[in-house]
């Protein structure tokens, strides 16, 4: 049992109001990612569920009991950081069963809780090494296997794999995403990598400035977007917005991805300059100064030849576009 409900968090550091009233419902058993811009608040909000931060108001709940009173240490629960926090003097196995052994379990439980962990995180092997003697990829995991040991009713997870190389860190991801079916646990996950978000959660939280925007599977806020801010956060690379007035629209702003923009040297309803063109292999994403709409992005699936400087036009597949009013809010 995992659960966990916010009920009206928020949380000041002096003056300053960083969390303005969280509620939310993560089920036993979910993965539940908070994403949002720097500084909106996601690693406080892990931080107040793991009690290392206080709670200025509201309710923290863990299988509907109130935690806010409750330690860290007792709220069964286990946070892996994005550094590793190994002790450098404890080899693998020790780093591993060190909780267990001041919580006074017993030598050979210890070595069973340890070997499972080991197992399921292909750390076999490395057992008897100390951290100096393995990679980056694999102190994280041994920091994992360290949570895992303890059969927390949660994991929290705070950016693990962003100091791993771009190699590392999928093949993490995949990891913990397997390590998610095995356990069966519930993972709250903070990441501003949105790829990590669509890939590993079952619901992703949108953070703004300490509040939530939206909640929802990861596609549907790609497909059902509230508003212009979660439209622009997921999604990469990030929607375009266009004046619809200037393309006689009635809403506001009309938002289109970019591979919902089709490309031309002949014709279509947006004359622009070819600025900039990356070829990313299995796709080409085109940037094009479009007049008055400003600069847009374009992305074309294979290998395209369009050049720096040159005339080109952009069509919209309406039938794709995103409309939003004045406030940013959705028109539906
Ligand atoms: N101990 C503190 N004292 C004062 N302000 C703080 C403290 N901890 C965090 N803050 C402020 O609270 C806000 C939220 O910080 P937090 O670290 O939760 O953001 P974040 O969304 O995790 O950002 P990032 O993605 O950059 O890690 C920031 O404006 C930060 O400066």
């Amino acid at each position: 049992m995992g659960a966990l409900t916010l009920s009206n968090v928020t949380k000041s550091f002096g003056t300053t109001d960083v969390i303005k009233g969280v509620d939310l419902q993560v089920e036993d058993g979910e993965f539940c990612v908070f994403v949002g811009p720097s500084g909106c608040g996601k690693s406080t909000l892990l931080r107040m569920i793991a009690g290392l931060e206080d709670c200025t108001g509201g309710e923290i709940a863990i299988d509907g009991k109130r935690v806010n009173e409750v330690a860290p240490a007792k709220r069964e629960l286990a946070m892996v950081f994005q550094s590793y926090a190994l002790y450098p003097h404890l080899t693998v196995r020790d780093n591993m069963g060190l909780a267990l052994k001041q919580a006074g379990v017993s030598k050979p439980d210890i070595t069973k809780a340890t070997d499972r962990a080991a197992d399921m995180l292909s750390l076999g092997p490395l057992l008897d090494r100390r951290p100096a003697e393995l990679s980056g990829g694999q102190r994280q995991r041994v920091a994992i296997g360290r949570a895992i040991v303890r059969t927390p009713k949660l994991f929290l997870f705070d950016e693990p794999l962003s100091n791993l190389d771009a190699a590392l860190r999928v093949a993490t991801r995949i990891e913990i995403a397997r390590l998610h079916r095995d356990l069966a646990a519930t993972m709250i996950y903070v990441t501003h990598d949105q790829i990590e978000a669509m890939t590993l959660a079952d619901r992703i939280v949108v953070l703004r400035a300490g509040r939530v925007e939206q909640v929802g599977a990861p596609m549907e806020l790609y497909n059902d977007p509230a508003n212009t801010f979660v439209a622009g956060f997921i999604g990469s690379p990030q929607m375009n917005f266009l004046k619809a007035g200037a393309l006689g629209m009635r809403s506001d702003t009309m938002g289109v991805r970019p591979e919902h923009l089709a490309l031309s040297r002949e014709a279509g309803q947006m004359p622009g300059t070819v600025s900039h063109v990356e070829k990313l292999g299995g796709e080409t994403l085109v940037y094009v100064n479009a007049e008055a709409q400003g600069l847009l992005t374009v992305r074309l699936f294979g290998e395209h030849n369009f050049n720096v400087g040159e005339a080109v036009h952009i069509t919209p597949d309406a039938s794709r576009a995103f409309h939003f009013d004045a406030n940013g809010q959705r028109l539906r």
